[in-house]
């Protein structure tokens, strides 16, 4: 553990988030693994986390904006240090209003200094001073590149979106996804119940699923509830899912896409932890944070192994599962507030995705009784992962017919945008 001298905490906290950038910006690692990573390599106050988190999070979720701004005052292309150290200057400029611009310039220059030498430091001292005084124009730009730039999705998102949803509703949903998220838990009902939890005020009831708790408090994981197993930490809309199936105690439940297992131990605790769940997850990393997530929530009924789930057919015999849940992998659009660096991803990632889910329903069917019932859901609110790949999947198989869907998107309920559809074999 590394110790910080007060004085050095804003040079020190603007460091931290400018490593933190570049790390994920050269390895496109995951953001709040990058920062829980630093977090427990330095000492910090919680004013210092929370500044640096809204830093890191703030300049990734504005980069189409921040790098529109910067633009006109580059002449030459400039290194990732420096790109990062204006961007991230320039969000503390446009979307900070506590901190002064001389105290923003300066911190900067002295980064710059240290690291990279004088005519760094007088290089972004310039570009600073001259792109703090200039208000950039969207006045030329269409309406889709302007929404585009103001909310910081790249433009092929937001032409999917209003193909998909039209004008008003993707505008909604990409300012929808700028804002923080709430934090929201769900009661583990084998434990506690959501009554006896109210009694405590920083705790207050969900507004879209019955067992969902917002939290008023700072980090869900360092409560006494969270460590006892009462709740566990989960988005409101994903808390919809395990309840679409309607297991019973005494089921036979697959579940394909287990990892980290929220959706696995709320299946539990709808059946009273009576019956059996497979769960399988393809990577053999994810297995312990399944695992620990039964330990501490005291389900006892599921089988947990590594296991790629689109070869399951060959692991079962046909007509074997009461149940299937088939949480699929996806694009991630409906979790854009938690996870902004998803927007950067390149767009034919999707069409791989899509190969897969269809994959994973193919080995689903065969591998379900006969009256028995699917659940797909996704975290994702692009129509070809989910209404348009559920259609396919009942035009492949007509026995399968369609219950019930439903989608839920971003700013409704400021929670995750899902789609969930439930399924029924003949
Ligand atoms: C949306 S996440 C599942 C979230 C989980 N159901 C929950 O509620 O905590 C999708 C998961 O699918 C897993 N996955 C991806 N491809 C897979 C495959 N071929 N077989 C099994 N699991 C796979 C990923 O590792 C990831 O953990």
């Amino acid at each position: 553990m590394i110790l910080i001298h007060i004085h050095k905490y804003k040079v020190m906290d603007r460091l931290i988030a400018l490593e933190i950038l570049l790390k994920y910006k050269q390895e496109k690692s995951y953001l709040n693994l990058t920062i829980n990573s630093y977090f427990q390599k330095y000492e910090l106050s919680r004013s210092q986390k929370d500044f640096i988190t809204r830093v890191v999070y703030g300049t990734v979720q504005n980069q189409i904006y921040l790098e529109y701004v910067l633009k006109p005052h580059l002449k030459t292309r400039v290194k990732s240090y420096e790109k990062m150290l204006l961007l991230m200057s320039l969000y503390q400029h446009l979307m900070m209003d506590a901190i002064p611009d001389y105290a923003i310039i300066n911190e900067a220059v002295n980064l710059a200094k240290k690291k990279k030498g004088i005519r760094t430091s007088q290089f972004i001292n310039a570009v600073l001073k001259q792109a703090f005084l200039t208000e950039p124009s969207l006045e030329e730009l269409s309406k889709e590149e302007r929404l585009s730039i103001e909310t910081s999705h790249p433009l092929w998102m937001v032409k999917m979106l209003c193909k998909q949803y039209g004008y008003s509703t993707t505008q909604k949903i990409c300012q929808a996804n700028n804002e923080p998220p709430l934090k929201c838990a769900r009661v583990n009902t084998l434990l506690t119940s959501q009554d006896e939890l109210l009694k405590d005020e920083l705790w207050q009831k969900g507004k879209l699923a019955k067992d969902a708790l917002y939290y008023q408090g700072g980090n869900i994981a360092y409560t006494k509830e969270f460590q006892e197993g009462l709740v566990t930490i989960q988005d409101e809309s994903s808390q919809l899912v395990a309840p679409y199936l309607s297991p019973k105690p005494g089921d036979y439940v697959l579940d394909m896409c287990a990892a980290p297992g929220s959706k696995t131990t709320h299946l539990a605790a709808l059946m009273h932890n009576q019956g059996k769940i497979d769960a399988y997850d393809l990577y053999e990393h994810k297995i312990p944070l399944i695992q620990q997530q039964l330990t501490r929530l005291q389900v006892s009924i599921v089988d947990v192994k590594a296991y790629d789930s689109t070869k399951l057919i060959e692991l079962y015999p046909p007509l074997t599962f009461d149940k299937i849940l088939l949480d699929a992998p996806c694009s991630g659009l409906g979790v854009l507030a938690r996870k902004p660096e998803i927007k950067y991803h390149e767009s034919n990632a999707m069409d791989e995705i899509i190969q897969i889910q269809q994959k994973l329903l193919e080995n689903a069917y065969p591998l379900l009784k006969n009256g028995g019932n699917i659940v797909y859901s996704t975290c994702t609110i692009n129509k070809k992962e989910n209404e348009k790949q559920i259609q396919a999947f009942i035009k492949r198989h007509p026995d399968m017919k369609v219950i019930k869907e439903q989608t839920i998107l971003s700013f409704e309920y400021h929670s995750d945008g899902f789609y969930m559809c439930l399924l029924e074999k003949e």
